[in-house]
């Protein structure tokens, strides 16, 4: 395969990842962003999490949360759990990486805020942690994930919610994920602030 064909090859699978995608998370989409739209409306807030490229995804819609997404409005409440290397690296210094989300929310987390986590395999620590102590917390996930759901899809509950993109490929899961992330920013948009 020369390199363009390469390059064809990534668009004709990224196109395929968000058609397969659409075909099968449509409705679980908008149930996840008539969930955020109602924790805003409830005086909560979104804590979200990831690591690697899903750690720029968390930071992704929490600015576009903050600041804004595709009109004027005002901002709205999000934390990136992500950002702070102070509270990062000592947390990770003094008791372990698997804690360095967890421990945030266990600080900030409140019963009407939703935890948003970002991974595609499922199966980071840190992030199946972060799960248990949104639920130590009485808060609600909204876990983004792929492949089988890893180790973290039997860790939901009944009132959490999975968007599991239909894919094996880390790389289609990110480029679907973040479609999905700027789905959530519209219909939050469309239902705090109308047309
Ligand atoms: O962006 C990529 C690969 O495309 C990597 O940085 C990737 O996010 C990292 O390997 C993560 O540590 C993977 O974590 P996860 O998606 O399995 O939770
Ligand atoms: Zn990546």
């Amino acid at each position: 395969m020369n390199l363009q064909e390469r390059v064809f090859r990534q668009f004709e699978t990224s196109v395929e990842a968000s058609r397969d995608a659409l075909a099968r998370l449509g409705e679980i989409i908008e149930i996840a962003g008539v969930r955020l739209a109602q924790c805003l409306l409830n005086d909560g807030k979104i804590l979200c999490c990831g690591n690697g490229g899903s750690a720029a995804q968390a930071q992704h819609f929490s600015s576009e949360m903050l600041n804004r997404y595709e009109r004027e409005r005002p901002g709205l409440p999000a934390v990136a759990l992500t950002c702070d290397t102070s509270t990062l690296t000592s947390i990770a210094n003094d008791y372990r990486f698997d804690d360095v989300f967890a421990k945030q929310i266990r600080a900030l987390g409140h019963s009407n805020d939703v935890l948003v986590v970002y991974t595609t395999s499922g199966n980071s620590a840190s992030i199946l942690s972060a799960v248990t102590a949104a639920h130590d917390r009485d808060m609600s996930v909204l876990a983004l994930t792929g492949r089988d759901g890893g180790a973290l899809a039997p860790l939901l509950l009944d009132t959490d919610i999975e968007i599991r993109v239909p894919s094996e490929t880390t790389a289609r899961i990110q480029e679907v994920h973040l479609l999905i992330t700027h789905c959530l920013c519209d219909l939050i948009d469309h239902q705090l602030f109308g047309d």
